[in-house]
């Protein structure tokens, strides 16, 4: 199946590895789509079966009005997780996708085995910080904030070491539909996982680049230590460890499938 329709949206899956393989489905960060994760996957370990989804507001995925809560996003979720018939699900969620997968574990733990919080938190800015960003984009659209938003995304040397790479994060970025981002910065304005992460009792690891701007280290460790996780730093990473620091981000993904 590569898309399913819920409540009149509908969303862009891609269902990867063998139908019997141990089941991770990652959740993507805001301004970013499923292509997010290619640059890790060729450093998994092989057997997995990979569940990729375009958020609402973002990648192929339709476009709803916002605003969106982070509700409707694991709701999303959720719906594609029944529709596979995927249990026992490795919830990998990058920042939003962070927020989708504690929400997700606090309202159906039927689905989940284990959840890896990558650059994340149970409560991320401020609802000030998320309605001006906000007003911007609806104002101006994203290409008017993606310098400063590129810059939280790498660590410091990434676009002269890599133009083409993150002409294609700038491409990702300002070529989503403003209204879907500004429909997740209020999902994002509004969460707050404090207690139910708190009250988790899966198996959770936490990591995040250490060069990370927008979800800094002390951020995130203090988001582990709500639910008991581990904690990983990733050296030379900003926001998306995934895409700058792939096989770093594999071998400790990997470590924590084999114990989990
Ligand atoms: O745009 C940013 O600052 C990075 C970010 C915050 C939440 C998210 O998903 O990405």
């Amino acid at each position: 199946m590569h898309a399913l329709t819920h409540d009149g949206v509908t969303l862009h899956i891609l269902d990867e590895g063998p139908r019997d393989g141990r089941v991770v489905m990652f959740g993507n960060s805001l301004g970013s789509d499923l292509r997010l994760w290619e640059a890790l996957i060729p450093h998994l370990p092989e057997g997995l079966r990979l569940i990729r989804f375009d958020k609402r507001g973002h990648g192929l995925s339709d476009c709803p009005p916002g605003p969106y809560s982070i509700e409707d996003l694991s709701g999303d979720a959720a719906v594609i997780c029944d529709a596979l018939g995927l249990r026992d699900v490795t919830f990998i969620g990058l920042s939003i996708g962070g927020l989708i997968g504690q929400n997700l574990s606090a309202r159906r733990p039927d689905l989940l085995r284990a959840l890896v919080l990558m650059d994340t938190a149970a409560k991320i800015g401020t609802p000030e910080m998320w309605n001006e960003r906000i007003a911007n984009v609806r104002r101006d659209g994203i290409a008017s904030i993606s310098d400063a938003i590129l810059a939280r995304w790498f660590a410091p040397g990434f676009a002269e070491a890599h133009p083409a790479e993150f002409t294609l994060c700038r491409n990702m970025l300002e070529r989503g539909p403003d209204e879907g981002y500004a429909g997740c910065c209020a999902a994002i304005a509004g969460a707050d996982q404090t207690e139910a992460t708190r009250a988790l009792k899966l198996p959770v690891m936490a990591m995040t680049g250490a060069d990370d701007a927008s979800t800094p280290p002390d951020l995130v460790r203090g988001t582990a230590e709500l639910c008991g996780a581990e904690f990983h730093e990733i050296a030379n990473a900003g926001h998306l460890p995934c895409y700058e620091q792939p096989e770093a981000v594999a071998a400790l993904l990997k470590d924590f499938l084999d114990r989990t």
